[in-house]
């Protein structure tokens, strides 16, 4: 497991081990520094090549005066530019600035009349340490100048000019990711203790670059005790939540899951769903969908157990009653729970159909339409009173948005069912009443882990909110991060795919929260693979379920 930090844990943590622990906050700026200056030494492949240190008076600063000394000792070409806007220096940077002019660095402060714009011409390297994890709003003035001095260079210069930011590119915020104002756009960002939250997602992500993460030597004792949020898992620590696959063993042994998915028009989500479950492990997949679905799902999904429905109003009935054009179906109308009956005719009872699956998976391709909202009611009413676990996609949250009473009124004691909603499905689920969905995502993109937490604790039900980087919610305070997965999965058919291994782990047993964090683990591991096979632009989401079973048991 692998921590990330918000800036005021990573600021916490130093606090703590500074003051309570007894390290010397010198002794981890030395460490910090010297992560920096061996990152540094590698990108650089010319000693000539000259690097400019652009600092501001706080500790990022100060690890920026101490990197640079420590390059110039190593015989590189380093100069520092201190743009001094701030006035409250940290004694600790005034210590690296005495000993690196000991040391006979060159420090040209623009309150010399040094312009930042005409100097950095003559540089090849840049090390940003502006801000690092203390700032704490909206930067403007001399700092924001020197940001997009820096910028504008990049921009112009390319590759002709790399930028190495320290701990986080200046002005990405560490919580959320988002710009406070301007921010350096970093070739490679070297990073202290802990990913900062904030260089996981959306801006943060873009303008850190690579990330390469220097261990300076925290005590556990006070990551311990600061207790950080967001975790990441590793395949390792999956592969230890992951139920063992027995070789004496039968299909019984896997689960069984219903997928209730596709409508009179949409087959292919069910089909993606059914394939990716049967990949992740699924022992036995019966698929409820429309009839006119059966020939395509039975082609492309031989080895699916198929159960279908027609919409009542499908049907012609006979002046006897007789239903004729049902196929299969037997004409039984089911009338779960005393709902407005005849929406849906199927020669299996969704009762019964609920009663022999372990697990649910409900969503992909349903629509929206009143048909397909009985259709869901009827299916979680039954879940619910047969104490099912569900993972609920796509079409079931957009009716959920619609009318959340649907799944507040299934409130379980436990958290036993998952949703899985995108950036646009969450927004429509939390949005409330004035207000539109982009004022919503919004809300999102400020705070995710909030909005997840809020959601799995509103429902009662674990919370996976998907995105580039997906988060999980069990609604406590904690929150896994995943960090694979790539841009070539954001393709249709991708979240039907995640549904169904999500529905194979849980018919196999696994406790939601674990069902859900193995799943989107395994998707975005899959999905690397597929990558690295087709491409991230030709990959399918095809190739995605066919290399899920490398993620090995
Ligand atoms: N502590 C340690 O032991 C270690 C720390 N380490 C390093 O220190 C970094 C954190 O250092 P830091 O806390 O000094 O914060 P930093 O980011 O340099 O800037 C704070 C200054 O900026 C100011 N300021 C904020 N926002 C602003 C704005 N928008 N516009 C203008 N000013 C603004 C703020 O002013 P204030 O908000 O207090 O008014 C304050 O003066 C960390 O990322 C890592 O690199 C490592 O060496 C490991 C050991
Ligand atoms: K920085």
């Amino acid at each position: 497991m692998k921590y990330f930090t918000t800036g005021a844990k990573s600021a916490l943590i130093d606090k703590i081990s500074i003051e309570e622990v007894g390290m010397p906050q010198m002794v981890l700026m030395e460490r910090a520094s010297l992560g920096v200056a061996g990152a540094a030494a590698e990108f650089i492949k010319d000693k000539k090549q000259k690097i400019l240190t652009v600092v501001e008076g706080g500790n990022n600063g100060g690890d920026g005066v101490a990197a640079a000394r420590i390059l110039k000792e190593r015989g590189f070409n380093v100069d520092i530019f201190y743009i001094g806007g701030i006035k409250k220096t940290s004694e600790a940077f005034l210590e690296q600035i005495k000993i690196a002019e000991n040391c006979g660095v060159k420090i040209y402060k623009a309150s010399d009349d040094y312009s930042l714009k005409s100097l950095l011409v003559g540089y090849d390297i840049v090390i940003d340490g502006i801000f690092g994890v203390g700032l704490s709003r909206e930067i403007g003035g001399v700092q924001a100048e020197a940001i997009n001095i820096i910028n504008d260079a990049k921009e112009e210069r390319q590759n002709d000019l790399a930028v190495i930011s320290i701990d986080i590119p200046s002005g990405v915020s560490a919580d959320n990711g988002e710009l406070l104002g301007v921010a350096v756009k970093a070739d490679v960002t070297v990073t202290f203790g802990f990913t900062k939250v904030g260089m996981l997602f959306g801006k943060g992500r873009e303008y850190s670059g690579k990330i390469i993460l220097k261990d300076i030597g925290f005590p556990a004792c006070a990551v311990e005790k600061t207790a950080p949020e967001y975790y990441g898992l590793d395949i390792d620590d999956i592969k230890k939540i992951l139920p063992v696959r027995k070789d004496d063993s039968n299909k019984g042994n896997f689960g069984r899951l219903l997928i209730v998915a596709g409508n009179d028009s949409i087959a292919g989500a069910a089909v993606i769903a059914g394939q990716a479950a049967f990949k992740a492990g699924a022992g036995l997949v019966k698929i409820f969908t429309h009839k006119d679905n059966r020939n395509i799902i039975g082609a492309a999904l031989p080895e699916a157990l198929l159960d279908v429905y027609e919409y009542n109003s499908d049907s012609e009935e006979s002046s006897d009653g007789t239903n004729h054009s049902a196929g299969k179906c037997s004409g039984k109308i089911t009338s779960p729970g005393g709902e407005q009956s005849g929406e849906i005719i199927s020669s299996t009872d969704i009762e019964s159909l609920v009663k022999w699956a372990t697990a649910i998976a409900i969503g992909p391709g349903l629509g929206t339409s009143e048909k397909s909202k009985y259709l869901l009611k009827a299916v979680l009413k039954a879940a619910y009173e047969n104490d099912k676990p569900v993972v609920m996609d796509a079409d079931a949250i957009n009716i959920i948005s619609e009318d959340r009473s649907i799944l507040k009124n299934l409130r379980f004691e436990e958290k036993k069912w998952i949703i899985t909603p995108h950036m646009l499905e969450m927004a429509r689920l939390i949005k409330t009443e004035d207000e539109n969905a982009k004022d919503a995502l919004g809300r999102i993109f400020k705070d995710r882990f909030e909005v997840a937490k809020y959601v799995s604790n509103e429902y009662n039900i674990i919370s996976v909110l998907k995105d580039a980087r997906t988060v999980v919610s069990d609604g406590s305070s904690r929150c896994f991060i995943n960090t694979n997965g790539n841009s070539g999965m954001s393709k249709g058919g991708s979240g039907d795919s995640l549904t169904g291994i999500i529905g194979a782990l849980l018919a196999e047993g696994m406790k939601p929260q674990d069902a859900a964090r193995a799943g989107v683990f395994i998707h975005g591991a899959a999905g690397d693979i597929a990558a690295l096979k087709c491409g991230r632009t030709s990959m399918t989401v095809t190739d995605l379920n066919g290399v899920i079973d490398m993620i090995k048991r």
